[in-house]
């Protein structure tokens, strides 16, 4: 069911508007202490806002105006956090079975909720398992199954995947895959694999407020903070555009128009972003001097950044050249070559053809 939350909590900094309309799942991305959590609680009951107003499913959770604040269990919404907190002395379905229990259920007609729900997790060979006989992934199983069980409105995930190891979270990923389909759900991950199997859409929290929002795809390909963009593994450059020439500090690309979105306002602050295996390296400066129109891909004294080696990381079969907030990729055979190491000054060739330019204003949807 649609939920329309407005939430204001001034002790964490929080200020937050967001809606989910039904039968949607939006991922909740940013970094630590953005809020993330604290907005989850607000949903759940688990704490109460300083201001604000939430509906879900026509449903008011709280209003703080009129003085409304429904308990926890009578919100319709059921939570699945990084822990699968079961009761250690009931077995797996009878702690699948509680839920329904507590709201009134007959015995027989809740074990066979909790036998269905059990089914539905991929956890139907463990009801009789006590929670210590199980492993983290078939925990976090059991859990899912009893969040399902209390048939929410709304399914919170908080960095459901975060506790599990290597081989269980691709696992569980993959059941909440099948089981979010047509579910109203909100999932906090730090995960940029979670936003794209999992989400409609995206939204980025930072410093209390939602910064970024939009279908993952999108959000990825254009991000709007450094968090997001070292999410997509992308050099994020704020500057500003000049009709076709982008103008960042320590450069300026110019580029065909087909290379740069055209219409546009000069002067704007906009962004530009590009891939670390777009940046050719070299220790000496590529600049040859060159006529007034540049290509892409060649080096001329514009597209050329003088840079200091920060760090130097692998990245798959790739070494990652940190240069302050700014990243190349280049094959270790080239690393070698290079001789490279932190405090060397060196040149990065920009390659205005594998930049994406887009103006700095948040989308107005979020
Ligand atoms: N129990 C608490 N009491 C007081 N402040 C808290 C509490 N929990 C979190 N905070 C503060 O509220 C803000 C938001 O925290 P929150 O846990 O919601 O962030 P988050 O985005 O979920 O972070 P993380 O990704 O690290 O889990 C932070 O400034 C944090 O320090």
């Amino acid at each position: 069911m649609r939920l329309d939350l407005r939430a204001v909590l001034p002790e964490r900094g929080l200020d937050v508007t967001l809606e989910i309309a039904a039968g949607e799942t939006v991922a909740l991305l940013g970094p630590n202490g953005a809020g993330k959590s604290t907005v989850v609680s607000l949903i759940a009951g688990l704490l109460q806002p300083g201001a604000g107003r939430a509906e879900l499913g026509g449903r008011v959770l709280f209003d703080v105006d009129e003085g409304v604040l429904l308990p926890p269990h009578r919100r319709g919404t059921a939570l699945l956090a990084q822990e699968p907190l079961l009761f250690p002395h009931l077995s797996a379905e009878e702690n699948v079975a509680f839920g329904p229990r507590s709201a009134g259920i007959p015995r027989r007609e809740a074990r066979t909720a909790a036998r269905y729900w059990l089914e539905q997790a991929d956890a139907g060979g463990l009801a009789s398992r006590k929670p210590a006989e199980l492993s983290g992934g078939q925990a976090q199983r059991v859990a899912l199954a009893r969040a399902l069980a209390a048939e929410p409105s709304l399914l919170l995930l908080d960095e459901p995947m975060a506790a599990l190891d290597v081989h269980s979270a691709p696992l569980l990923r993959r059941l909440l895959s099948r089981v979010l389909v047509e579910r109203t759900a909100l999932i906090v991950t730090h995960d940029v694999l979670d936003a794209l199997m999992l989400a409609d859409r995206v939204l980025v929290m930072q410093g209390g407020r939602i910064v970024e929002g939009g279908p993952p795809g999108e959000v990825l390909r254009q991000p709007r903070s450094r968090f997001t963009a070292s999410l997509a593994g992308l050099n994020l450059v704020e500057g500003s555009r000049s009709g076709n020439s982008f103008r960042a500090r320590g450069f300026e690309v110019q580029c065909a128009s087909a290379a740069a979105p055209g219409q546009l306002l000069d002067e704007e602050e906009w962004f530009a972003a590009f891939p670390p295996s777009s940046v050719l390296v070299s220790v000496t400066d590529p600049a040859a001097p060159a006529g007034p129109a540049h290509c892409a891909g060649q080096a001329h004294a514009g597209n050329v950044l003088r840079v200091t080696v920060t760090d130097l990381e692998p990245r798959g079969d790739r070494i990652r050249v940190g240069a302050g907030e700014l990243a190349a990729d280049i094959s270790p055979a080239e690393a070698a070559d290079l001789a490279l190491r932190p405090g060397q000054e060196i040149f990065f060739t920009l390659d205005a053809l594998a930049m994406a330019f887009y103006p700095a204003q948040t989308s107005p949807i979020l």
